[in-house]
């Protein structure tokens, strides 16, 4: 199996490293290009043993599967660069929030299969949770191909695309907003009045250590929450006074600016 990222960035250095991780893919049949940072591309060769190119040509012959891995403004001048190279044999999938498969179609001007993934960094540890919609000619065996690579990196969540706006807010995003709150821990623990180095050093192990608490434990999280929750202690003190603030609303309206964006973009680009 032949793979071309078509960007090097962010996003695609976490699908390719965990694919790679992962050993299900020979790292040579991995091809990376991007626009013009050939550094960037030497060092995940020399890291991760990958191919690179500039040649469309080269990159497109054979490439089983291509992620179109660009932001989403760049995509319109990614399909003047490889319409022109693109083979019965490539089938797409496209990393970039809010483009539907209608518009990649109309302007890769192909009927090749395309699938549209909403990944996160958390690819980078094997931990992804991938949102997936695949257009109506993806083929059973091809679909099972890019769901086995998906799970290279993480999970894997088949969903109508119109419900990829929702996943890119709760999962696609969803990284950055858990940093932020953790930002914001570290922040008040800190003014409490302990150096700060120790505050970022024990929150980390302490995020770490619940992660894995809901990962191997058989108990929802409201249940580990309440075997923390001694009667009348520190942390019914402490939940008392975070449930004067409307946690649940502030969550809600930080997806709502999500999934606008992400139906923005959509919109933008169908203009
Ligand atoms: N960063 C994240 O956590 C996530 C990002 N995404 C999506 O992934 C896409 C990329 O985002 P990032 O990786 O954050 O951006 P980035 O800016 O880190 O990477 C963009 C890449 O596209 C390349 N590029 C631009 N024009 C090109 C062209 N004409 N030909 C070839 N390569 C070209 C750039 O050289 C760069 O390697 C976006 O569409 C974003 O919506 C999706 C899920 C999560
Ligand atoms: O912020 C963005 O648009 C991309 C999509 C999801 C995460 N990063």
């Amino acid at each position: 199996m032949k793979i071309v990222f078509y960007g090097s960035g962010n996003m695609a250095n976490a699908i390719f490293t965990g694919i790679v991780n992962s050993k299900s893919i020979e790292p040579e049949n991995i091809y990376l290009t991007n626009k013009s940072n050939l550094e960037v591309l030497e060092g995940y060769h020399e890291s991760l043993g990958v191919s690179y190119s500039y040649d469309d040509a080269e990159l497109l012959k054979d490439a089983d599967y291509v992620f179109l891995s660009t932001k989403p403004y760049d995509f319109l001048k990614l399909a003047e660069r490889i319409k022109p190279y693109i083979t019965n044999d490539n089938k797409f999938i496209s990393i970039m929030a809010g483009l539907p498969i209608s518009y990649i179609r109309e302007h890769l001007q192909v009927d090749n299969p395309i699938a549209r993934i909403m990944p996160n960094t958390n690819a980078h540890v094997g931990h992804s949770v991938t949102g997936i919609s695949f257009s109506t000619n993806f083929g059973p065996n091809s679909k099972q191909e890019v769901l086995t690579l998906i799970e290279a990196f993480g999970t894997a969540l088949e969903v109508k695309e119109d419900h990829l706006h929702q996943v890119t807010a709760i999962t696609g995003s969803g990284p950055a907003f858990l940093y932020h709150v953790f930002e914001q821990y570290v922040n008040a623990g800190t003014k409490l009045g302990i150096e700060q180095s120790q505050v970022e050093e024990s929150i980390k192990e302490l995020i770490i250590g619940t992660g894995k608490m809901i990962e191997r434990s058989d108990l929802k999280m409201d249940q580990l929450r309440k075997n923390i929750t001694s009667k009348g202690g520190t942390t019914q003190a402490g939940l008392n006074a975070l449930s004067n603030h409307d946690i649940e609303a502030v969550f809600l309206d930080c997806l709502n600016a999500a999934v606008k964006r992400s139906i923005e973009l959509a919109e933008a680009e169908e203009d």
